[in-house]
């Protein structure tokens, strides 16, 4: 069997575009375009990147982005009167501060700070807590994607075997709150986890969430299996080159799933779309309009 290729690049754009749309509506009946505020503490080099295609991805849509960069020294106050200054600006719709922060900032402190209607990351504990009570909630980028691009794929969730692997507050846990909403049977697996090839073995959807490159192998999948592969790992190959692997290697799953998603172009692309997403979502909120629909 040769696995479909689960193509976020498309699926990225497809909303992107129907985001743009609604952002235009937006734009014309509130005389304001939704505006994004990103923060990024520090240099490290990665963050500087995805903050850059998030810019830019914010600017196509039509929609307005406030960009912060602030020096990796900043005190945890100076960061929390940012925040503070970002929730009383009423042009804001949404906040993203970029993670990781440095060490000596206390990241619960500051996402925490974030006004939960401006909270397009879904990382604040009342968008937490309503997410796990079914009640509208701006929902994490990561995982909102994979369930998108799996309900692309199959439709209907209901009633299927679904494991997460990786337990962390941005992919694995609210991931897995998404396919129990969805009516799947969720295992959440992790370092701890007795027999991952078993668990693995048993389900019907596979979410790799863990930031060890191939760690899932082609001879633990259930055939036809769909997998979805949220690794983003750079490794230093043997002619010294750099390659983005995924938490699955994808050569051998390719042979026995039945979809999956590839690395890159899986994933990350949809990561950045949702964002857009919940921020025109949070914008029409915050303004009383009803959620657009087909988002
Ligand atoms: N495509 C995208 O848009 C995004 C991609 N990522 C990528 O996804 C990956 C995961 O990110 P993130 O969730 O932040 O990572 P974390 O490091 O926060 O969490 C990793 C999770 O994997 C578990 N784990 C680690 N090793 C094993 C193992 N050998 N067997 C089973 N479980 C294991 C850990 O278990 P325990 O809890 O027991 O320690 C933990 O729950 C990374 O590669 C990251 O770069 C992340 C965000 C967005
Ligand atoms: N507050 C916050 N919110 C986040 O959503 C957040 C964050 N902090 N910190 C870092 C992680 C990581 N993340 C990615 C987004 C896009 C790609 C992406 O577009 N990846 C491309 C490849 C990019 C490349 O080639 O390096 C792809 O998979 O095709 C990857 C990873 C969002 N994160
Ligand atoms: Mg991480």
């Amino acid at each position: 069997m040769t696995a479909r290729i689960i193509d976020g690049k498309a699926a990225a754009a497809d909303l992107r575009q129907r985001v743009g749309q609604v952002a235009a509506r937006f734009r014309e009946t509130r005389s304001r375009a939704p505006g994004l505020a990103v923060v990024l503490v520090g240099e490290h080099p990665p963050s500087a990147a995805y903050v850059r295609s998030k810019i830019k991805a914010t600017l196509e849509a039509g929609m307005e982005s406030f960009e912060h960069r602030i020096p990796a020294e900043t005190s945890q106050a100076d960061l929390i009167g940012l925040i503070d200054q970002l929730n009383a600006d009423a042009t804001v719709d949404g906040i993203l501060v970029q993670l990781p922060l440095p060490k000596h900032v206390d990241e619960q402190a500051v996402l925490t700070r974030v006004d939960p209607s401006k909270d397009v990351d879904g990382f604040h504990p009342v968008n937490v807590g309503r997410l796990s009570i079914g009640l509208d909630a701006l929902v994490p980028c990561t995982p909102l994607g994979c369930l998108k691009l799996l309900q692309g794929e199959l439709g209907d969730l209901s009633g299927m075997d679904a494991v997460v692997v990786g337990r962390s507050n941005i992919v694995g846990k609210p991931m897995a709150q998404l396919l129990l909403q969805a009516n799947c049977t969720v295992t959440v697996a992790h370092s701890r986890t007795r027999d991952l090839p078993g668990v693995v073995r048993r389900n019907d959807i596979v979410v790799a969430a863990v930031g060890r490159p191939e760690l899932i192998r082609g001879s633990w999948l259930k055939p036809g299996a769909i997998v979805i592969d949220v690794g983003q790992e750079r490794v230093e190959q043997p002619d010294g080159t750099r390659k983005l692997l995924g938490d699955v290697a994808y050569g051998e799953a390719a042979e026995v799933a039945g979809a999956i998603t590839p690395v890159p172009g899986g994933v990350g692309p949809m990561t950045i779309a949702c964002l857009l997403r919940n921020t025109v979502v949070a914008a029409h909120r915050r303004e009383g309009l009803p959620d657009p629909e087909g988002l």
